[in-house]
């Protein structure tokens, strides 16, 4: 075979298709979500499957906002010119105790903060606000500062009323979601299952973590970065072993995986190399590819394929452009299925915080570091962020999106941000 023959082959004739495009065509593919049950404590991180509304109002009873006496508020109206108003203690209320006493004008409860607010009381007087008296073996609270109706009571219903939604559909279960769910008694918890993804990383070249090295080999990195990012979008990883650059052999395991996760995704072997086999892989008969060049940097060659049914991220092997194409292909996928409202990053308009020159055809996402400089937000590049270079990835927060053709760029131009989540910034 002559090289020029290479050349006007197929592997060579790419269509580059927008990163949006891209975006669309996968999100095609998303697979519809399958509920699971899940225990409280282990509802950390999910995304709830279904709405929830309240089962009962919060609080459900009259609350006393301090420790002190429950009192009818108009008996203080003669408190006015600092003369004491004296109420007879009727009861003394611990928090989780419900007081039978009714109390009347000229009657006081003692009450701590959390209890249930006795009947007839409207307002509770903080203790110390209030002194006491001995007198024929009854305990009288005195006050002076008029209060109003309602003082230190939380109302029934204050936070929600019954029946008001609590959580959306989609919501990921944080701290402040999981204490609604224990609040209103919701220990077994409607979540959609993480979606299951195979981790494939391709090349002759890689040494698993535990082996010493060898000339002209590196340890696989890309399956471990791979496995965060896919845990941190809300999906379950499972790490192959690489295979080798071996289209047989790479393709007996790609096509299993693709029978038994939700999507699977490969690092490596995508460009135009002699040994770039995912490329071989994704031509074959029966394979709808969706695209196989985008208009990104890192990330050009970048491919995504449905075979037999599955969804496979065919990832370039350049730790950039595999931790790119990860954030902005796959994780909004693995979002989608979770039923989150928005599936994709964030977009910031922010300043740049250091020139930038590099020229573009196609839009560049750089990495950078979010820094506050007199109350404005700056994006700083990453002194080295090719495509090849690992080293950066772990110093940035962001990614600076700059479109194609864009000229030199100063510090403190206007530029948009991607902002990424996880990652040891955070
Ligand atoms: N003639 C051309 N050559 C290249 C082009 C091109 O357009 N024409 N594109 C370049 C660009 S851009 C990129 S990006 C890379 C894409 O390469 P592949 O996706 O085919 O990936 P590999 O060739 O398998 O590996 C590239 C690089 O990454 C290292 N690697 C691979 N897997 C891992 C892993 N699991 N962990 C860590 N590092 C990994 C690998 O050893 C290589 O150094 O192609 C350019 N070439
Ligand atoms: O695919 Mo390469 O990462 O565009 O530089
Ligand atoms: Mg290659």
């Amino acid at each position: 075979m002559k090289y020029s023959d290479d050349y006007t082959n197929d592997k060579f004739k790419r269509r580059a298709i927008s990163v949006e495009e891209a975006q669309k065509r996968v999100m095609e593919h998303v697979r519809p979500g399958i509920t699971e049950i899940v225990p409280l404590p282990e509802a950390q991180g999910r995304f709830l499957a279904e709405p929830l509304h309240a089962p009962h109002p919060y609080p459900h009873f009259r609350r006393s906002g301090m420790d002190g006496y429950a009192v009818v508020s108009a008996d203080t109206k003669n408190c006015k010119d600092d003369e004491t108003v004296w109420l007879r203690v009727v009861d003394e209320i611990p928090c989780g105790y419900v007081s039978d006493r009714l109390i009347t004008s000229g009657l006081a409860a003692r009450i701590m903060t959390g209890a249930q607010v006795p009947e007839g009381a409207d307002a509770v007087v903080m203790l110390e606000a209030t002194r006491l008296r001995e007198e024929a073996g009854d305990v009288y609270v005195g006050l002076k500062k008029i209060v109003e109706p309602g003082n230190n009571i939380t109302p029934v219903g204050y936070e929600l009323q019954e029946g008001e939604l609590l959580l959306e559909k989609g919501t990921r279960l944080g701290a402040g979601e999981i204490s609604v769910l224990a609040t209103f008694g919701i220990h077994s918890v409607p979540v959609i299952r993480k979606p299951r993804v195979a981790v494939i990383s391709t090349g002759s070249e890689l040494l698993s973590v535990d082996e010493p090295l060898q000339p002209g080999r590196i340890r696989n990195s890309n399956s471990f970065m791979l496995a965060v990012q896919i845990r941190e979008a809300g999906g379950e990883p499972y790490i192959f072993g690489s295979v080798p650059d071996d289209v047989k052999a790479a393709g007996r395991v790609v096509m299993d995986a693709l029978q038994n996760f939700d999507y699977v995704v490969t690092s490596g072997g995508v460009s135009v190399g002699d040994y770039d086999i995912m490329g071989d892989l994704v031509r074959q008969e029966g394979v709808d590819l969706l695209f196989n060049k985008i208009t990104m940097r890192p990330g050009s060659v970048t491919t995504a394929a449905v075979i037999n049914g599955g969804l496979l991220f065919a990832l370039s092997g350049n730790p950039g452009a595999c931790f790119v194409g990860c954030e902005l292909l796959l994780r909004p996928v693995i979002r989608t299925m979770l039923g989150a409202p928005q599936p994709f990053l964030p977009r910031w308009q922010v300043l740049l915080g250091a020139d930038y020159n590099r020229v573009n055809n196609y839009t560049r996402f750089v990495r950078a570091r979010t820094e506050i400089r007199d109350g404005r937000v700056y994006a700083v590049p990453a002194a080295v962020d090719e495509s090849s270079v690992m080293i950066s990835i772990k110093d940035s927060d962001c990614l600076i999106v700059i479109p194609p053709g864009t000229g030199q760029l100063e510090e403190a131009d206007k530029i948009e941000i991607i902002k990424l989540e996880g990652g040891g910034w955070s």
